[in-house]
């Protein structure tokens, strides 16, 4: 458990810092030749189901695109669909058993002898995952060492993408003049699949819901984006997504209807303070109800309803989703230890959203509505009966 611990406090000092590099714009950009190839994969599923006349759950199907798409961007562009598979395996394996193991944060001395077991579970899973990202941190490792001694000509943008190993590689403990061992690294990247795959594949899901409960969204959706990209394009271009500002009203709407985790992580106050008569004490933990601010009736007129004209009619002053100006909605947190990918988050949803729009339409399942009740499965709140949908090629 202390390597646990001591790999949270990293994860806080340096994984935070590296994670937002490596997502800013500039490195961002070098991946769209993966969005693309992860679009095409999948629609690829996406028809194949629809193909066989039954309706498509798409749950499914947007956690394997994010799996992909975070795994190529930590791991490098070379992992293949079956360490894909097996990656999410794990992760997922992780993540649904992750409940099970919090007690064992308190008194690790007793909890060795009175829940062994519960251990060994928590050790098997923990090696599991390292079984899967050690090898393919070596073959990063390997692929780095051979483009710089060749010092690859390759033109392919793609093939020079710094992947986030790349960035833990390079990098050096100050005080301690070490670098990152392999299980350091892989337990960061677990962080980062973790943290970021779930959490845009759930907001994938709810938005598109939305779009399919209200068609009259959808078309408007449609047509906004047919008027920036034209007839007869396959893909809605990473540049287009920024002229189609309803794209943006529908994300940011979706998630104050329905954001992922409905809580931040647990922080603490540095200091004693009072807030509304109460006292918050030194060390307390805090934490912030991020659903129930989005669907305040003193902030947001007719909360619950999903009305992403809304956001378009707040004007000139666009929405501030990260809390700098003011609060009206906090789904990435705020402040110093808001999420570090919020605008990679962004960016892969308004990208996903605007191409599945662009090239299918989606209806309910016959005579069905679509259920927007809610489930929380460990810090993620899903659709409880999952999104299923009928698909059609628009052209
Ligand atoms: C719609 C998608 C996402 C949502 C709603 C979301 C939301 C959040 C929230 C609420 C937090 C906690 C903030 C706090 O404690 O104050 C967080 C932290 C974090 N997120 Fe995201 N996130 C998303 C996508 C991603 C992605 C794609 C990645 C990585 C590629 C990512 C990486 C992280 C990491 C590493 C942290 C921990 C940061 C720290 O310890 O300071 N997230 N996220």
């Amino acid at each position: 458990m202390l390597v646990f611990l001591s790999m949270a406090r990293l994860g806080v000092s340096y994984g935070r810092n590296l994670t937002e590099n490596m997502l800013h714009p500039s490195s961002v950009k070098s991946y769209s030749h993966s969005r693309w190839r992860v679009l095409q994969i999948l629609r690829n599923r996406l028809e194949s189901q629809a193909g066989s006349g039954h309706p498509v759950h798409v749950r499914d199907h947007f956690q394997y695109a994010m799996f992909f798409l975070l795994s190529v961007m930590c791991y490098g562009d070379s992992v293949n669909d079956i360490q894909i598979k097996l990656i999410k395996e794990v992760q997922q394996r992780a993540f649904y058993n992750s409940h099970k193991f919090n007690i064992l944060n308190f008194w690790p001395r007793l909890t060795k002898i009175v829940l062994r077991r519960r251990w060994e579970e928590f050790f098997q899973l923990n090696k599991s995952r390292q079984d899967v990202s050690i090898p393919l941190i070596r073959a990063r490792k390997k692929v780095r060492e051979e483009q710089t001694s060749k010092s690859s000509k390759s033109t392919k943008e793609y093939e020079h993408a710094v992947s986030y190993i790349d960035t833990l590689l390079a990098l050096e403990f100050p005080d301690e003049k070490r670098e990152l061992n392999e299980d350091e690294i892989a337990n960061l990247c677990n962080e980062f699949l973790n943290a970021g795959t779930d959490t845009t594949s759930t907001a994938l899901e709810w938005i598109v819901a939305n779009l399919v409960k209200y068609p009259q969204i959808q078309e408007k959706l449609f047509m906004e984006i047919k008027g920036v990209v034209g007839n007869g394009k396959e893909e809605v271009e990473e540049s287009d997504l920024q002229k189609i500002s309803y794209l943006k009203a529908v994300i940011s709407e979706g998630l104050r209807r329905h954001p992922p985790g409905h809580f931040v992580a647990p922080h603490a106050v540095t200091q004693d303070v009072v807030l509304d008569e109460y006292l918050m004490p030194k060390n307390g933990s805090i934490n912030f109800m991020v659903a129930e601010m989005g669907l305040d009736p003193k902030v947001w007129e007719d909360p619950m309803a999903f009305k992403p004209d809304r956001i378009l009619n707040i004007g000139s002053q666009e929405l501030d989703i990260t809390g700098s100006r003011e609060i009206k909605m906090m789904p990435f947190g705020a402040g110093r230890r808001i999420c570090p990918a919020y605008r990679l988050a962004m960016f892969h949803l308004e990208y996903f959203v605007a191409n599945l729009i662009w090239k299918y339409k989606w209806k309910a399942v016959d005579g069905d509505d679509v259920d927007l009740a809610e489930k929380l499965e460990r810090a993620v709140v899903l659709m409880k009966n999952p999104l299923q949908v009928h698909i059609t090629p628009r052209f």
